[in-house]
C-alpha cells in the first residue's frame, strides 16, 4: 500500500498555534480560574459534575470542582483507554488515588463507578464567538456530548484560547458557556 502523507488540516494547524499561545501564557504566572456566580447557580446537591486533571498548559478547573463539592455535587473524571473505546466519566472522591493513563493523563481506577454527567467541565484547545470548540482531535468529548445530550457543556480555558471563528464539522456540538480567568461567557 502506498504510504499516505499526513496533511495538516485547518484544525491541526490551529491546534499547534493555540498550544503555543497557551504554553506562552502559562509560562508567566497564570491566574486562578475562580468559580463565577453564573456557574455556582447551576450547582445543586446530587448533580454529577465532571472535572479533569489538566495536562500541559491546560486551564486548571480545580476551583470549579471544589465549588461543586461544596454545593453537594458528585465529581467524576474522564477515563480513556484506546481511541476506539468511548471515554467514561468515573466517580472520583476528593483525594482518591489517580493512576497514570495514556497521554500523561491522571485517571481514576478503571473499576470506579461510571456516572451520567449533568455538567461537563470541558478541556479544550480553542473556542470561538459562537462557543464552538476545538479539542485534542481524538473526538472523545464530541462523542461524550452526543452520548449525553442533556448535560450542560461548560468549557474551561484561558482567554488566549479565544479565536474569531473555528472550522466546524457536522458532529461538533457547541458549548453552553465558557469559563476563563475573566469569568463566564454564555453562548450568544
Ligand atoms: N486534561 C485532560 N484530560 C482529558 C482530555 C483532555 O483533553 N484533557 N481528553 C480529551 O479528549 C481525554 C484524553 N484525550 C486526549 C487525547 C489526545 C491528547 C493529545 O494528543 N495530547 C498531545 C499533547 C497535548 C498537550 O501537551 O497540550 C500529545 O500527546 O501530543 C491528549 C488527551 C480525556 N481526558
Ligand atoms: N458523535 C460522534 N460519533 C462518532 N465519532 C465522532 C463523533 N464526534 C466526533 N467523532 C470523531 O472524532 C474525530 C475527531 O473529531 P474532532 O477533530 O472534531 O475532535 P476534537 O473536538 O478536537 O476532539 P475532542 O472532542 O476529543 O476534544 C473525528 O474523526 C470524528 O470522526
Amino acid at each position: 500500500m502506498p504510504r499516505r502523507a499526513v496533511i495538516p488540516t485547518d484544525k491541526n494547524r490551529l491546534r499547534a498555534q493555540i498550544r503555543a499561545a497557551r504554553d506562552a501564557f502559562v509560562a508567566g504566572k497564570p491566574p486562578a480560574i475562580e468559580a463565577p456566580p453564573e456557574y455556582r447557580a447551576l450547582l445543586k446537591p446530587g448533580l454529577t459534575v465532571t472535572s479533569y486533571v489538566p495536562i500541559g498548559s491546560e486551564a486548571d478547573p480545580s476551583l470549579l470542582a471544589r465549588a461543586a463539592v461544596e454545593a453537594g455535587c458528585v465529581i467524576a473524571l474522564p477515563h480513556v483507554t484506546i481511541r476506539t473505546e468511548p471515554m467514561r466519566f468515573l466517580a472520583w472522591a476528593t483525594e482518591a488515588a489517580l493512576f497514570a493513563g495514556p497521554f500523561g493523563l491522571q485517571q481514576p481506577a478503571t473499576d470506579a463507578t461510571a456516572l451520567v454527567p449533568d455538567i461537563i467541565l470541558t478541556p479544550l484547545l480553542a473556542f470561538d464567538a459562537k462557543l464552538d470548540r476545538l479539542g485534542q482531535g481524538a473526538g472523545y468529548y464530541d462523542r461524550a456530548f452526543a452520548q449525553f445530550p442533556h448535560a450542560r457543556r461548560i468549557g474551561v480555558a484561558w482567554d488566549v484560547q479565544r479565536v474569531e471563528t473555528l472550522p466546524t464539522d457536522p458532529w461538533d456540538m457547541p458549548l453552553h458557556a465558557i469559563i476563563t480567568e475573566n469569568g463566564w461567557t454564555p453562548r450568544p
